[in-house]
């Protein structure tokens, strides 16, 4: 099928890799030069493991182009993907106007008939009113179909959550339509449940606010465990083997961000206050979760004292693993409390330093190994499970610093090793702390 998709960005890029694969022919137009340029010589623009492989694979095999133009992407699609971004704005409803101008464009420049399909993560009652436009502003020989697919995929593993993913919702008005994205999807044989458009657009908030939830909720009990003395990893283990508590997503850590929780849990309880539902719940993820993010803060603060001209190593900057996002990365929460309580910081991320620096500017050293940020600290803050982070050597680390003392914000350094140490003082979250040679 020929696909044109709007939006290369970490959706519209892994979809169009993964679609390509499976044999369709596909087109993405975005309006970043940059991008497209470096997207057209194979390179991909931000880091996600497995896709870059997949690019240059696919765009030699002459299933795979790159256009600014929207009038040359958009000739002869079947298929119009929209993965614009939909950010938060100020009064936590979703931001349209990507969307809008999206639509714009296909508009303008659509000549055929043809189903748009939109992926980007929307308020209920948007695909309606996106149809609504586009029956008003495309040509007359142009019938559109419109088809609500949101997106699950998850930053670090977009390339397996597409190709091998849980379901995909097709919301849908006309089953005609509905047929012809079953037909586009059928090889990657992964379940399909078909719903109306708005349950469709429901599903895709609903599921980010219940993750979301299900880790605040986590994190307060991890909370309880240190205060009464019992230890997360045991507690999670033991609920995570009832099948319908399920093990994953009960990691406690510093809170979650990226691109989506925190908008759509906000986008949500927007929503809900729109139409007069009581959904407070949300309410406390939320503030749980801006509340945690101060939790190493407060846990050094507790030990030091004062952190006026100490030196925190911090590591990790990206809001989780294998990936360069820094978008509501709870790292630039923990920089800048840190930098306002006096406190010197260091920072290292394998990859996302980059992306941290046009956050933190110069507010933050950034060092280019994890010995080179912990040398001479007072304390090491671990923000982000890297494997490197992880397997990091202990011995080595630990002789760098002025204090060997680490604050394991992801629970992720190994209990055996810290055990083996003759002096260190390693804080987890939810968990008893080690305290080895302490004075
Ligand atoms: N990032 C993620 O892991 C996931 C994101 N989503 C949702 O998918 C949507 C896209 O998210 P991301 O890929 O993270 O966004 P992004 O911000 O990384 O990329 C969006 C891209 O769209 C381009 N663009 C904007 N207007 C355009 C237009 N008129 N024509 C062509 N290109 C245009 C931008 O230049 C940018 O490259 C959002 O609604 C998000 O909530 C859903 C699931 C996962
Ligand atoms: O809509 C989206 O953008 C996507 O949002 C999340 O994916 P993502 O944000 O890429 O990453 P997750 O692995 O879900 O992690 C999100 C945050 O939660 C944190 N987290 C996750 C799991 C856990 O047990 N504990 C925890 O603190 C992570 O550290 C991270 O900060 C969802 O998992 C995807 O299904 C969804 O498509």
């Amino acid at each position: 099928m020929n696909v044109a998709i709007l939006g290369t960005g970490y959706v519209g890029l892994s979809t169009g890799v993964c679609l390509s694969e499976i044999g369709h022919r596909v087109v993405c137009i975005d309006l970043d030069e940059q991008k497209i340029n470096h997207l057209t010589q194979g390179i991909s623009p931000i880091y996600e493991p497995g896709l870059e492989d997949l690019l240059i694979k696919n765009i030699q095999a002459g299933r795979m182009e790159f256009t600014t133009s929207h009038r040359d992407g958009l000739k002869g699609a079947e298929i119009i993907i929209i993965a614009v971004g939909t950010p938060q704005k100020n009064d936590g409803a979703a931001d349209l106007s990507y969307l809008e101008q999206a639509v714009q464009d296909i508009s303008i420049h659509l000549e055929q008939s043809a189903i748009v399909v939109l992926k980007s993560t929307v308020p209920v009652g948007t695909n309606e009113y996106i149809k609504s436009i586009l029956d008003e502003r495309c040509s007359k020989q142009a019938a559109i179909e419109i088809i609500s697919n949101p997106e699950f995929l998850r930053q670090g593993s977009a390339i397996m959550d597409t190709m091998q993913a849980d379901r995909i919702i097709i919301g849908y008005e006309k089953r005609e339509a509905a047929n012809k994205i079953l037909e586009m999807y059928r090889p990657l044989n992964v379940p399909i449940l078909l719903t109306s458009i708005r349950s469709a657009e429901m599903i895709k908030y609903a599921s980010n606010s219940f993750l979301a939830t299900k880790i605040s909720f986590i994190n307060e009990v991890a909370n309880l465990c240190e205060a009464v003395g019992a230890d997360i990893k045991e507690v999670a283990a033991g609920m995570g083997k009832d099948k319908r508590i399920g093990e994953t997503f009960l990691r406690p850590g510093i809170g979650y961000g990226g691109s989506c929780f925190p908008k759509d849990v906000k986008a949500l309880l927007h929503t809900a206050d729109l139409h007069g539902v009581h959904f407070s719940l949300l309410k406390e993820t939320i503030a749980i979760n801006d509340l945690q993010q101060e939790t190493l803060v407060k846990k050094a603060v507790n030990r030091f004292g004062d952190l006026k001209g100490r030196k925190i190593a911090l590591l990790g900057l990206a809001f989780k693993p294998e990936t360069d996002d820094m978008r509501e990365a709870p790292s630039i929460k923990i920089s800048r409390l840190l930098t306002n309580l006096g406190a010197k910081v260091a920072a290292y991320d394998p990859v996302a330093k980059e992306n941290a620096r046009k956050i933190l500017g110069d507010t933050i050293t950034y060092s280019s190994s994890i010995n080179e940020a912990a040398l001479n600290s007072d304390a090491v803050f671990i923000i982000t499970e890297w494997k490197e982070i992880k397997n990091v050597d202990m011995e080595n680390l630990l002789k760098n610093m002025k204090h060997p003392i680490i604050f394991d914000g992801r629970n992720c350094l190994d209990e055996e090793s810290v055990k083996e140490c003759e002096v260190i003082e390693y804080y987890p979250i939810g968990r008893p702390a080690i305290l080895i040679g302490k004075k």
